[in-house]
């Protein structure tokens, strides 16, 4: 069975927008067709019955609590790719520390080797981990070119399978906060869960093409809608949450937009999530496919690679948006 609820549902008087869910068993075309609308209108979605094993998901968290568990000097020892409070290096900051490392097995075991007592073991973990959600999101990729009527069904997902593919995996732990300064405002009319919360990592978009996000059952991650309203994700450990990146929109031709998003901190629980972001190799070429560009919807934006991209973003702060910097001067 495949379920969507994008429509506005009512309850205790707030207006709420449910997040699509596709349920990735039902069957490939109505799959196809769910996706393509879900990243239309939301550039956001849940996926259920991924076939992503329970065991591959504990392990990664129980590690992931494991590393965050440990004294502050232990985990500094590995630095650059643990971070607390600041976020990349342009002055942007957030309640929030985090594993940030390259997605391949190498970097893993590197890192693995600085910061476990059992690295062969973590190695492990974070490698079967990755594994799987490249091939989610290869999955998705594939079945979305599909739904777009793309002949070469490999476009997207040929650039994440790519041995040079500079996808990132990144574990975020959000330390409970209360906001002492809201608590004071008393305000009942504000929603209470932002009400006590603290922001833990800023709104912005991921520049990649497509980001694989789980977290334990604690909510703090909001998108925004192109309207501009925040929704509030409700928390699901059992899922996966699929955003749409920057590069996607790109190669979409603005079929499909980023989402913007953020976590918020709870007032009395840890949350912590784990995202993997599909990226292309630094030297692919990003442009949208011949039948993405049409004579109603003339190219958005110019050819350029990834490590331009890049090389964009991390001179820009988290909220910054990049993509305006790459669109065709002719339109
Ligand atoms: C402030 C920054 C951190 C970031 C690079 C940037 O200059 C702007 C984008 C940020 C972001 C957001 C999504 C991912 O978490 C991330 C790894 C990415 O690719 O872009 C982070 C970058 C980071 O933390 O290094
Ligand atoms: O922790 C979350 O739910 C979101 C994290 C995030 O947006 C990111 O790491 O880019
Ligand atoms: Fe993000």
């Amino acid at each position: 069975m495949v379920l969507a609820s994008p429509n506005p549902i009512r309850s205790e008087g707030i207006l709420r927008r449910e997040i699509p869910v596709v349920d990735l068993s039902g069957e490939r075309s109505e799959v196809a067709k769910l996706i393509v609308k879900a990243c239309e209108e939301y550039g956001f979605f849940k996926v259920i019955n991924h076939g992503i094993s329970n065991q591959v998901i504990a392990k990664t968290e129980e590690a992931g609590f494991g590393f965050f568990g440990k004294p502050v000097l232990e985990k500094k020892v590995a630095a650059p790719a643990y971070g607390c409070k600041n976020i990349g290096v342009n002055g942007d900051m957030g309640e929030v520390e985090y594993l940030l490392l390259s997605a391949t097995t190498h970097s893993i075991s590197h890192i693995s080797k600085t910061i476990s007592t059992d690295p062969l073991n973590l190695s492990k973990t974070l490698s079967a981990y990755t594994e799987a959600v490249k091939e989610l999101a290869c999955e998705i990729l594939e079945v979305m070119a599909e739904g777009l009527g793309v002949p070469d069904t490999w476009v997207f997902s040929r650039l994440i399978r790519d041995d040079e593919s500079d996808s990132v995996l990144r574990l975020n732990h959000y330390p409970p906060i209360i906001n002492r300064e809201s608590c004071k405002e008393k305000d009942k009319d504000k929603d209470k869960s932002s009400q006590f919360s603290k922001v833990g990592f800023g709104e912005h978009s991921d520049p990649q093409i497509l980001t694989i996000l789980r977290s334990n059952d604690v909510g703090g991650l909001q998108i925004s809608l192109p309207d501009g309203v925040w929704i509030p994700v409700t928390p699901d450990p059992s899922a996966f949450y699929v955003n749409v990146g920057d590069v996607l929109q790109v190669m979409t031709n603005g079929r499909f937009v980023s989402v913007r998003h953020r976590a918020m901190t709870n007032s009395y629980k840890c949350r912590m999530s784990v995202a993997y972001f599909g990226a292309p190799p630094l030297h692919a070429t990003i442009v949208a496919p011949s039948v993405m560009v049409t004579p109603q919807r003339p190219s958005l934006f110019r050819p350029f690679t990834w490590a331009e991209y890049k090389k964009a973003t991390y001179s820009l702060r988290l909220g910054d948006t990049r993509i305006q910097l790459f669109r065709n001067c002719k339109h």
